[in-house]
């Protein structure tokens, strides 16, 4: 397992140890040993999330508040998507930077969100299974979220707008500016 840096402070890539053989693949998927060994950051993990998006479906971006925000580890199982995350943290120099990256099963990696960023991905294949563990269990009172357009964001999804596909709830997310952070 090799950790890779961001631009955002604790958000890391990490590149796992795939082993093949005849049969195929073997990874580990998440040891938590290793995780806070080569992180330096200690997270208890409460609930796992899967999902399966089709192609063009874009889900986010999404945020639960304190005192119910959600570190998370996320692992694409099949497929590929553009990952965005966006840095909330007021006390951070990238706070309102938002950082995109394709992540795909092929890749064997993970992708560690810590607290304080909005998350969201467009599924870029036919289907997309993407899960990832929440170190804070779901709190709907607590949800919140940003337009994927924001116009200060400013966002490339590389994607023709009429080719997205979106919840209502997600067609309805306040501007970034709106939230005043
Ligand atoms: C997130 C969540 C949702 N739900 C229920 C609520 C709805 O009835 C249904 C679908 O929820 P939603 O449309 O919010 O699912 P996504 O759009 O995939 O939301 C996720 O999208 C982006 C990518 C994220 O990073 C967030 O963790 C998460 O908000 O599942 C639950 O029961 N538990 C949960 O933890």
């Amino acid at each position: 397992m090799k950790i890779l840096k961001t631009i955002f402070e604790e958000c890391y890539l990490i590149q796992h140890e795939v082993f093949k053989d005849g049969r195929g693949t073997f990874q580990e998927a998440y040891n938590k040993k290793a995780f806070e060994h080569l992180t330096g950051t200690k997270v208890d993990f409460v609930q796992d999330n899967l999902s399966t998006s089709k192609k063009g479906v874009l889900r986010g971006l999404h945020f639960q508040k304190e005192p119910h925000a959600q570190a998370k580890l996320i692992r694409v199982v099949k497929g590929e998507v553009l990952d965005v995350v966006v840095d909330l943290r007021k006390s951070s120099k990238t706070f309102g930077q938002h950082y995109k990256m394709r992540l795909s099963a092929e890749m064997g990696t993970s992708f560690f969100l810590p607290k304080g960023m909005a998350h969201g991905f467009l599924s870029l294949s036919d289907e997309v299974i993407f899960h990832y563990k929440c170190d804070s269990f779901y709190n709907p009172n607590a949800e919140n979220g940003i337009a994927f357009n924001d116009p200060d964001l400013a966002i490339d999804w590389g994607c023709p707008i009429n080719k997205l596909m979106l919840s209502e709830k997600d067609r309805r997310l306040p501007t970034f500016n709106s939230l005043n952070l």
